[in-house]
Formats: structure tokens, sequence, C-alpha cells
């Protein structure tokens, strides 16, 4: 689904990933952990062309990312909101966004389109929002939004930067509910998190990347205050 090889990306000439490999295969679900600053985002964003290699090498489906074009098979939630073109965004408008790839600019959405933003809209709980300016949801609800927008595509291959990062209990236990679904029906997961709370039951592996480098790659930490030691079982 997904495969990094040896990337190196640099910002300012400091590196901030050291030529790191990752593959991740069909129906795994991949937590990528570490600390603050570690280069957790850099490298799912790497993965997907969203942060400059200068080494290395990056392949999508099996296809070299510079002839990557098949978008809709995979869905991305970034990690915030982004601050927005002061165009005020409807719930549904966001998450229709989703479905862009599927459906290509310029062609008016079908009934398929809009069935799916219903569903991803009802899987996130947001629904009864959807008529509203995203910007007066809560952060957590907007970062519902984005997961929905993903869902709204029916991508093959999910991948989430800190989908839990100041969502509270009840949101984390319905995104994982909503996540579970996903990997039931065949769905791929990469995500980034600093805590695995309700998703721990879902991973399948987890990846621990400190200072730029996997420093772990196999079994989950038994529990969010077990971190698996930055020297221990490098893989
Ligand atoms: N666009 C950028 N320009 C310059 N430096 C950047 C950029 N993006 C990331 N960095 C730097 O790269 C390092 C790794 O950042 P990254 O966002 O990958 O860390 P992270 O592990 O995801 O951290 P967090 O858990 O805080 O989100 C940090 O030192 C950060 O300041």
């Amino acid at each position: 689904m997904l495969e990094v090889e040896q990337a190196v990306v640099a910002y300012d000439g400091r590196p901030v990933l050291d030529g790191v490999s990752l593959k991740v295969a069909p129906s795994e679900v991949v937590a990528i952990l570490g600390a603050n600053g570690s280069g957790k985002s850099t490298l799912v964003k790497a993965a997907l062309g969203l942060a400059p290699l200068v080494g290395g090498e990056v392949r999508l489906f099996g296809t070299p990312l510079r002839r990557f074009r098949e978008w809709h098979r995979l869905g991305y939630v970034p990690q915030r909101i982004g601050a927005g073109s002061g165009v005020p965004a409807t719930v549904r408008e966001v998450v229709a966004e989703g479905r862009l790839a599927r459906r290509g600019f310029l062609r008016l959405p079908k009934p398929a389109d809009r069935r799916a933003v219903g569903e991803a809209l009802a899987a996130v709980g947001l629904a009864d929002r959807a008529r509203e300016p995203v910007s007066v949801l809560s952060g957590g609800q907007q970062q519902r939004v984005l997961i929905a927008r993903a869902l709204a595509g029916a991508p093959e291959l999910l991948v989430l930067d800190e989908p839990t990062a100041g969502v509270d209990a009840a949101s984390q236990e319905a995104f994982a509910v909503c996540l579970h679904r996903f990997v039931d029906q065949g769905g791929t997961v990469v995500f980034v998190a600093h805590e695995l709370g309700p998703l721990r039951p879902l991973i399948t592996r987890a990846v621990v990347v400190h200072h730029g480098e996997i420093v772990h790659d196999g079994a989950p930490p038994e529990t969010d205050n077990d971190h698996v030691h930055p020297h221990a079982g490098a893989a």
C-alpha cells in the first residue's frame, strides 16, 4: 500500500528524517509513535509527497510517487484544519471535498456522492451539524469533519496525523468505532499518535520514531505509559 525507502528530509539543511524506511501492507493498522518533534508528521507527509525528499524513494500502491495519480485510493487527515481561505464553508461542503478525487472537478455531484457524504457525516456523529459553518465547531469536532472528508472518498488507505489530539474521551471512542468499521471493511490505516487510548485494540503494529529514525517497528507498547525504549528492538 505504501513504501518509504531510505527517506531523507531536511529543513534548512537540518535533517528531520534520516534514512527512514517503512512498508505498510494491506489491512495493517500502523500507529506511528514518538516524542514531539521526532519526525512523525514529516514521515507521513513524505510518504504522501507533502514533504520534500532529498533522498530515498516513495511508492504508493506500487507506483513511484512522481507517477502516482490514483489519489482517490487514499484519504489523508492532516493534523489541524488549515487557517482557511476566508471563505466560510459548511460542514457538508468540507466533507464533500472528499469526493472530488472520485468524481473529478467540474462534474456535478451524483446521488452516490451525496450518499457517501451523508454516510461519512453519520459515521463521525455530525449529521445534525451538516449545515453549520465549520468555524463554529470545536477543535475536536473540526477534527471529525476532516475524518469524514477522508472517509467520504471511500479510500483503501487512510493516513491520519494525530486524529485524537485534543479530542475528548467520548469522541475518541466514537472515532475508534468508526475506524473499526473501516478496518472491518478491508481498509488499511496509518496514523500518528501520542497516546493510543481506545485505538489500542485496533493496532497491528507500532512504529516509534526518535530523532528522525525508526527505533522500533513491531508490537505496540502495552500501555500508554509503557513507552518503547528508543534504543530497544530497532528494526
Ligand atoms: N515545514 C517545516 N519547516 C521547517 N521545519 C520543519 C517543518 N516541518 C517540520 N519541521 C521540523 O521538523 C521536526 C520534526 O517535525 P514533525 O512535525 O515531523 O514532528 P512530530 O514528531 O510530528 O512532532 P509533534 O508530535 O509535535 O507533532 C521539528 O523539529 C520541526 O520543527
